[in-house]
């Protein structure tokens, strides 16, 4: 009874949508123990709600909009735990099927590796995920969702707050008149108009800082190595190397995620090639400065000022040197504090979180391929597709050697551009990987479980004439210096080689080795290879009647009459070990395997 829910990205053919469902054990029985007053019913309705309770729980471990949090109710039990600590995060987490967080939680490893396998997603009510462990997330099949757009106007206008009340000193001599002091002449700023302002990193924050910028009669550089030129050229901005905008500008203003590549990239040689007297203003991330060279360039009057809302440690500690500067302008990171952000990000992060507990894959995934919809929904069934022939393949493996080497492909009359292939692939792992394994496979950790278990996927197109309409063709799983338990599945070349298509919305195997057949992949699959004589159907379909096996269908190819043929068998329950004995000491019978897809 540990895990009370187990969550499968199993894709369902039916729907037009794609959707991965959630599946949770079996439904859970209501228990009428209310009304037993006594010590042990009272447990058990604790070890009930704990444990048998089907919906799933959310853990909201920082404050989130009240509307989000409503949204949360409709579909789980939600948990808002606010000021928890490393140890008590990791305790409650075995607990949890989501965590939502803001930038104040580390979402460490060790989270994930108490969470016992029950965490599924991971929201972070923001854009910035650097910190949540997103190695780790993925390395347990845990997904991460943001929300990457509801605080964008926020931060950015707390950008131009901070520009302009450093230009200002507004809280300098907010603070001065406080302590009644009235000191007109210290106080004397500079002015923005017709002044350079880079911006450095031009998303989606940095883009409308820029806007704001131009309007405040600025002239706006930015650099972003990989912002498209015509969305700057857009707004009037110039894009430039990072040397012009750090030598050229009056004003800085930072706006690129922290990541290895960006952290500390304002030190003292990049400081040190600014213009004498710069002015610096950070709402990204702190650790992307190197906070003593800061102090330093500041105490030397290289920066004339800084305008902080963001910090490497946070809180910083209270004689931080930065902090109490008095050419700094400080916030408690409120870029996105403000009451529509807040709303926001909670109803963007709940929608996302909800929907990933459902087992759709969320658009703001951030550790997952991210597709739009209109693509998951044309692929869906390739999505389907592509598990079976995975879980196919895989057992038609006769062991020994190990899967390590598997080619795909793809046949499409689609462009490579036209068509990403990164879902069909995670689904084939996915399919390769489970039935051989007892590690849970999902979209958001199949690479790296395939790289960890020396599984090597190559993908290959074949580029055919006709209709684009349609975004494949087929598909072909190829598995490499194998030997197989059905020797028809194997191709000429010597690989395990299954194909399939998608007719009327349907997978269907088309394919077993260089043999064609044409089998709806549902339910399982007996595929026995004989001689091709009269009677067979009968006799073998007798033997599964006797063994209590429906079967859905059966279909017989065969190379030509009287020679080798391959039946193929849809069944809806599995047979025993006695069923296909009989059937393979059925004398025209030669080879007999069964699949589960
Ligand atoms: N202070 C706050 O409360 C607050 C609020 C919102 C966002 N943020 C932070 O602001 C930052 C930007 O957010 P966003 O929503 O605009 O993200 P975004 O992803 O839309 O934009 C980030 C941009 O940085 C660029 N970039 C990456 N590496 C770069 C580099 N080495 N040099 C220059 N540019 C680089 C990217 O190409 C991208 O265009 C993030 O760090 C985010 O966490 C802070
Ligand atoms: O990355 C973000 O979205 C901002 O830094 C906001 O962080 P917060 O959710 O902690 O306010």
């Amino acid at each position: 009874m540990a895990a009370t829910s187990s969550w499968n990205f199993m894709v369902t053919p039916t729907k037009p949508s794609l959707s991965w469902k959630l599946s949770f054990l079996s439904p859970l029985t209501t228990v009428n123990v209310t009304r037993r007053q006594n010590r042990t019913a009272k447990r058990f309705v604790v070890f009930a709600t704990v444990f048998l309770d089907p919906k799933p729980t959310v853990l909201v471990a920082e404050k989130l909009g009240e509307a989000g949090l409503e949204l949360l109710k409709t579909f789980a039990n939600v948990d808002c735990s606010y000021n928890l600590d490393h140890e008590e995060l990791c305790t409650k987490i075995s607990l949890c099927d989501a965590l939502i967080v803001r930038s104040g939680t580390k979402v460490t490893r060790e989270v994930f590796e108490r969470s016992g396998g029950r965490l599924k997603v991971v929201g972070r009510a923001g854009v910035g995920i650097d910190n949540v462990d997103l190695s780790a997330a993925t390395e347990h099949g845990c997904l991460v969702v943001n929300a990457p757009t509801a605080n964008t106007i926020a931060a950015a206008e707390h950008g131009i707050a901070l520009l302009t009340a450093m230009a200002r000193n507004i809280a300098q001599a907010d603070a001065s008149i406080k302590s009644g002091k009235w000191q007109r002449s210290k106080y004397v700023g500079v002015s923005l108009v017709g002044k350079t302002l880079a911006v450095m990193g031009f998303g989606k924050v940095g883009s409308e800082v820029a806007r704001r910028a131009k309007g405040l009669g600025m002239h706006v550089i930015a650099h972003d190595p990989y912002a498209p030129a015509d969305r700057a050229r857009a707004i009037g901005v110039d894009l430039v190397s990072f040397e012009e905008a750090i030598s050229t500008a009056d004003f800085i203003s930072l706006h690129m995620p922290l990541t290895p590549a960006t952290s500390k990239m304002f030190n003292d040689e990049s400081f040190s090639q600014m213009k004498k007297g710069v002015r610096i203003v950070n709402v990204a991330r702190g650790g992307v400065i190197d906070e003593e060279a800061l102090v330093r360039a500041l105490d030397s009057g290289t920066v004339a000022q800084a305008a902080l809302d963001v910090f490497t440690e946070e809180p910083p500690s209270k004689d931080s040197k930065l902090v109490l500067h008095e050419n700094v302008t400080v916030t408690p990171h409120l870029g996105a504090s403000t009451t529509e952000a807040q709303e926001g990000v909670a109803i963007e992060v709940a929608e996302a979180v909800v929907g990933a507990l459902k087992g759709q894959l969320a658009a703001t995934a951030v550790n997952a391929p991210m597709l739009p919809a209109e693509i998951l929904s044309e692929l869906a069934p390739f999505v389907t597709l592509s598990e079976k022939l995975g879980r196919l393949a895989v057992q038609l493996v006769a062991g020994g050697r190990g899967v390590q080497s598997v080619k795909v492909t793809y046949s499409s009359a689609r462009g490579p551009d036209d068509l990403d292939t990164r879902l069909l692939r995670a689904m084939i792992t996915k399919g390769l990987i489970e039935p051989i394994s007892s590690v849970f496979i999902n979209i958001v950790n199949a690479d790296f479980s395939a790289k960890q278990r020396g599984l090597r996927i190559t993908e290959e197109r074949i580029l055919l004439d006709g209709s684009p309409e349609n975004p494949l063709e087929f598909i072909q799983v190829q598995i490499a210096n194998v030997e197989s338990k059905f020797s028809i599945a194997m191709s000429d070349s010597g690989e395990i080689k299954v194909e399939g298509r998608v007719k009327d919305g349907k997978p269907h195997l088309t394919k077993v080795g260089s043999f064609g057949v044409d089998v709806s992949m549902e339910g399982s699959l007996i595929l026995c290879r004989q001689v091709d004589q009269p009677g067979m159907v009968g006799s073998v379909g007798s033997i599964l009647g006797e063994e209590n096996v429906n079967v859905s269908f059966m279909s017989v190819g065969r190379i030509a009459p009287r020679k080798q043929a391959v039946m193929t068998i849809g069944v809806d329950e599995e047979p025993s070990k006695e069923a296909l004995k009989r059937i393979r000491e059925i004398p025209a019978v030669e080879e007999i395997v069964f699949l589960k897809l």
